[in-house]
């Protein structure tokens, strides 16, 4: 006789698991954790054993922000030490000395939209010719390109209209935006996402949805310990997976553990649980099966980095031996080596990755001014070919 947790796990690994399903998974206990992460496992490896990861240096264009998310210690206030905007030349000389440093992808990034609340961010901007801190990326973007041969950008600047998406397009291989959770719950009173109007998640849907249907290679996924419920993880899932049948376009899940940041209002807030992290993971993986990248960032993750390739994760994000993660700026990167050696203890293969996925280098994805670059780039020793 098999329990109903056996029953659930059973048509999740044949992919025919539904929402009662997912959510049975989602409330393991004890030995069903060993079952559902061995399982995960299982449908993960009929995909083949190879970790991937992204050779990137990062370039946080500001850390202005027109939001107040509870969790970042990346946001300033004009007038905070170290708050404002990189200079023009600056993100052009990072991408050129990352170039240099065999590093492949330029990790944009910034707070979302700061010239709508903050007179000093749209002074700056018009100061220095742009209306817009979108406007902006794209010239710095463009900067980039043009001296460099071999790095290809990945813009995530917090949430775009469509027109801002195609402004950016011709200029990335691939875009990203956490969609963090699908619950509005989050946004109310006293809730992380109180006071930031571009995470209500109708918001964020919306720009995935556009994302999709203007054909761009897209990353996005979920922050996991900040007052979510396992309900919601799962519908947050869920409806990353509705977008991704809808127009295919999701290339990689982020799996992001909540960490506590020093200055924050969730500074005393606990980090998720690590077994609750690799059960998100392990659900995730019987949501999407074997062929999508689940990515958890390995800085964060630290000691439990075998915890999460055991329990279905296959990537571990951008890494840089030049620039630090400025999101969360207190846990450094480890090396190549580190994740090298950790992959082969478990039969796995660490392989280094592009911005963009094998299976969005062909067949239109791509922008017609990158393909070139981006197929020369994947012919390179070690990275998987189209
Ligand atoms: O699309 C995203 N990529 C993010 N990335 C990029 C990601 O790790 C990879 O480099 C991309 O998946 C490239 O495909 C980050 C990289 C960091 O070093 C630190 C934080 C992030 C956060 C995000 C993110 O929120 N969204
Ligand atoms: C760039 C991405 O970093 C994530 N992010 C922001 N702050 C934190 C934190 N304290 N811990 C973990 N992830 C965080 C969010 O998911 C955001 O979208
Ligand atoms: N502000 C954007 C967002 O939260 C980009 C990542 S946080 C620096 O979506
Ligand atoms: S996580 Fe992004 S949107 Fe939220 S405050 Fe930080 S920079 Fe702004």
């Amino acid at each position: 006789m098999r329990t109903e947790f056996e029953e659930s796990l059973h048509r999740a690994v044949d992919g025919r698991a539904g929402r009662e399903d997912l959510l049975a998974l989602a409330g393991a206990r004890g030995d069903e954790v060993r079952a559902l992460l061995g399982a995960a496992l299982s449908v993960r490896l009929s995909g083949g054993r190879s970790v991937t990861f992204s050779r990137n240096v990062f370039v946080p264009l500001t850390n202005l922000c027109m939001n107040r998310c509870a969790y970042c210690g990346f946001r300033r206030d004009p007038g905070d030490p170290g708050a404002g905007y990189w200079e023009p030349g600056r993100a052009a000389r990072v991408a050129a000395a990352g170039e240099a440093a065999g590093a492949t992808e330029v990790l944009v990034s910034s707070g979302d939209r700061p010239e709508a609340v903050h007179g000093e961010a749209a002074l700056w901007l018009r100061r220095h010719g742009y209306r817009s801190t979108v406007e902006y990326a794209a010239d710095v973007e463009d900067r980039i390109l043009r001296s460099t041969d071999r790095v290809l950008i990945h813009t995530n600047v917090g949430v775009l209209t469509r027109d801002e998406i195609s402004l950016l397009r011709p200029l990335n291989a691939s875009m990203g935006l956490m969609l963090e959770s699908s619950s509005p719950r989050l946004s109310g009173p006293g809730m992380p996402h109180c006071c930031s109007p571009t995470k209500d998640p109708r918001v964020r849907l919306r720009m995935i949805e556009d994302a999709g249907s203007l054909g761009v290679p897209f990353t996005t996924g979920v922050l996991i310990g900040i007052g979510e419920t396992w309900e919601e993880r799962v519908d947050s899932l869920l409806a990353i997976a509705d977008l991704h049948a809808r127009y295919g376009h999701v290339q990689e899940v982020i799996i992001q553990p909540f960490s506590p940041e020093p200055g924050t209002p969730m500074w005393k807030s606990p980090p998720p649980d690590p077994v609750d992290v690799a059960k998100v993971v392990a659900v995730a993986r019987l949501i999407f099966g074997p062929s999508m990248p689940l990515q958890a960032p390995p800085n964060i993750a630290g000691p439990s980095r075998p915890l999460l390739l055991s329990a279905g994760a296959d990537d571990w994000g951008g890494i840089s031996r030049l620039t630090p993660d400025y999101v969360n700026a207190r846990h450094p990167w480890p090396s190549e080596e580190e994740l090298s050696r950790e992959a082969d203890a478990l039969g796995m293969r660490l392989r280094p990755r592009l911005p963009v996925y094998p299976r969005y280098l062909l067949g239109g994805w791509l922008p017609e001014g990158l393909r070139e670059r981006a197929l020369s780039m994947s012919d390179e020793e070690g990275y998987a070919r189209a």
